[in-house]
């Protein structure tokens, strides 16, 4: 979906608990798809962060969670993992009430977690509908990529709403498996990252050879960018295009060789198996009862 095409379903009143980088680039995209701003509230403790998603967006700001929850039926779980087991359990009680559809951002967090963690002291309370998202930051310009999973207790009409709010940020694919999420983390959640890094390294290589800095940057990211779009606008699998670019003998070749021997495939496998398994330790690290 292009930044400015609309929804094709209204994802109706949305609560973010936490304002921060990843709720300011989701808010971004449901904005600039034509969602109404006073239909996004946003709870954030940090003063200056709220004057300006107020200021950027026109979405009412909260210093309360609650408060921001109680205006919603959807609510956006947008905290770090280490706070979100204090900030559910704050919730939970307005969640029994309320009954939202949850969605939660956070890396490694588990629907079972955030089940115990919203059902409050109750331990036979009714499980909420719970949907573990996991975006990335190109969100903010309508380019991201979302894995979903939703518990069984989120019925077609949450699927829907669900897919409406994070589709406002690029595409979105559904993961069956829980499990799986730490890898769609490891994957596209972190994955900008790893292209960053490899433009800055791009950047510096070409310097050293000599370039002056401008036109170093400029060169290693209209190349990404390029590349990026051959990627997804073109049919051709990625190591199509990558063999279209190396002439036999060439100098293509003399730097994928450098790469290969250099073990770039293990590296890559090995970041995104670390990612993976950080995913899962955050899940242990931040709830004891585990
Ligand atoms: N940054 C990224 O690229 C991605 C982040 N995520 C997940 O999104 C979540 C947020 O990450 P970021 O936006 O990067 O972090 P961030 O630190 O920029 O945002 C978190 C915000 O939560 C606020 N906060 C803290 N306690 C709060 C409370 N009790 N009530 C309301 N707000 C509170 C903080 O002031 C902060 O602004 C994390 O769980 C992360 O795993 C997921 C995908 C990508
Ligand atoms: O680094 C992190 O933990 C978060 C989750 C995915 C991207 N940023």
């Amino acid at each position: 979906m292009s930044p400015n095409e609309t929804l094709p379903s209204d994802p109706g009143s949305i609560a973010f608990i936490g304002g921060g980088n990843m709720a300011r680039s989701l808010i971004g995209g449901l904005v600039s798809r034509g969602i109404a701003a006073d239909t996004i509230h946003v709870a954030e403790p940090v003063e200056a962060l709220r004057a300006a998603l107020e200021a950027d967006f026109g979405v009412r700001t909260h210093a309360s969670a609650l408060q921001a929850a109680s205006e919603a039926e959807t609510w956006l779980l947008a905290v770090k993992p280490q706070v979100m087991r204090g900030v559910c359990e704050a919730l939970a009680t307005q969640a029994q009430v309320a009954r939202p559809l949850a969605i939660s951002i956070a890396a490694g967090i588990t629907i079972d977690q955030l089940s115990r963690w919203l059902g409050g002291d109750s331990a036979d309370a009714t499980p909420l509908p719970i949907v573990r998202a996991m975006p990335n930051t190109p969100a903010l310009l309508g380019a991201g990529m979302t894995g979903l999973h939703a518990n069984a207790q989120v019925d077609a009409g949450g699927r829907t709403r669900a897919e409406a709010l994070l589709s406002a940020a690029g595409k979105t694919v559904w993961i069956e498996d829980e499990a799986l999420m730490d890898a769609v983390t490891a994957v596209s959640g972190s994955g900008p990252a790893y292209v960053f890094l490899l433009a800055e390294a791009m950047e510096e290589a070409g310097k050293a050879e000599g370039l002056p800095d401008a036109a170093a940057r400029t060169l290693a990211l209209q190349t990404v960018l390029g590349a990026a779009r051959m990627l997804t606008e073109s049919d051709e699998a990625p190591s199509e295009l990558r063999r279209r670019v190396t002439s036999p003998g060439g100098t293509t070749q003399a730097a994928v060789e450098t790469f290969e021997s250099g073990g770039l495939r293990d590296l890559v496998a090995q970041a995104v198996h670390n990612a993976a398994e950080r995913g899962r330790q955050l899940a242990r690290a931040n709830d004891e009862d585990a």
